[in-house]
């Protein structure tokens, strides 16, 4: 296979979706690594495999439905494999392997029969010190956006899940693309003011807008770059119910096309307003633990 990603939007040709099919069901407190999670489980709200296996059966419809090639990963008995955005990322034609939290780290070899069909030259391994998953990375252009945490309470953060020793890495191995990083608020105990990786409060869409979340950012005038990249008339602003609803991780299949979750009013009455045609499912039980639409999808060939 020959990868192809170079942004965000451009019309999408194969991909890897993940599975909720034996996710080992809820876990105990004290296994959950994202703080959404761990509310639902105090609530006793925490999704049930079966809903999650049809939310995620509906966006293969719509992939399906668009020609997208769309592989799933081989399921591992009792392991949780919605998102398997972060597990890994291309850029251009080089599938970069994340290194993630160890709580995930198995997630990649259920697609090894996708890895083992690349070239060796095009697979590229991190030192084991740079923390990155995908959901921080977005190729845009001659850039590379990537979410971080800068904070020496670094470690102090289950949720901080992409270190500056990564982010100065891909410099390194991406030296014709310019590494733009962003520092994002983290807690691991409200939702509502953790930016989990950067696709939670950040995402281009279309051939120029963007949703986008002022609080995630720690550093005001990282917010303001990305503004301005855009302009402020096309950046759609998203307040913290909204982050904590995953607004910002819809996904796109071309510039024209999205897929959004149907509870999106004021989301997808925008982007219609813009022009694009929104495709919607049902995705409250995948929203529970803090990923949604991007998250639980690895482009592997857009146009
Ligand atoms: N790109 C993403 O934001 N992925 C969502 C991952 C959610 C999962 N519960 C985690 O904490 O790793």
């Amino acid at each position: 296979m020959k990868l192809h990603i170079t942004n965000e939007t451009s019309r999408l040709k194969s991909v890897v979706l993940g599975v909720a099919n034996s996710n080992g069901g809820e876990p105990d407190l004290e296994e959950a690594y994202d703080p959404k999670s761990i509310k639902h489980i105090k609530e006793g709200t925490y999704p049930k495999e079966k809903d999650m296996v049809e939310e995620m059966d509906a966006v293969a419809s719509i992939l399906k439905k668009y020609n997208v090639e769309v592989f799933r990963p081989q399921i591992i008995k009792d392991y949780n494999q919605i998102f398997s955005r972060d597990i890994g990322f291309v850029i251009d034609d080089k599938f970069v392997f994340a290194n993630i939290l160890p709580d995930r780290e198995k997630e990649i070899k259920a697609i090894d029969f996708v890895i083992k069909t690349l070239d060796d030259d095009n697979k590229i391994r991190l030192p084991e010190h740079c923390h990155i998953e995908g959901g921080d990375v977005m190729p845009h252009g001659d850039y590379i956006l990537v979410g971080t945490y800068r904070g020496e309470d670094y470690s102090d953060f289950i949720t901080a899940r992409t270190n500056v020793e990564a982010v100065d890495e891909l410099q390194k191995l991406f030296p014709h693309k310019t590494v733009k990083s962003f520092n994002l608020r983290k807690s691991n105990t409200d939702p509502k003011a953790n930016a989990l990786h950067l696709d939670c409060c950040f995402q281009p869409v279309g051939d120029k807008f963007a949703i986008i979340h002022k609080n995630g950012f720690l550093e005001e005038e990282e917010y303001n770059w990305l503004v301005d990249l855009y302009g402020k008339d096309q950046v759609f602003e998203i307040d913290a119910q909204d982050m904590y609803d995953m607004n910002s991780n819809i996904f796109s299949i071309s510039e024209k096309v999205v897929i959004s979750d149907a509870y999106f009013k004021r989301l997808n009455a925008w982007l219609t307003s813009k022009g694009i045609l929104v495709e919607t499912v049902d995705y409250r039980e995948i929203a529970k633990q803090e990923g949604l639409l991007r998250c639980s999808t690895l482009p592997l060939i857009r146009e």
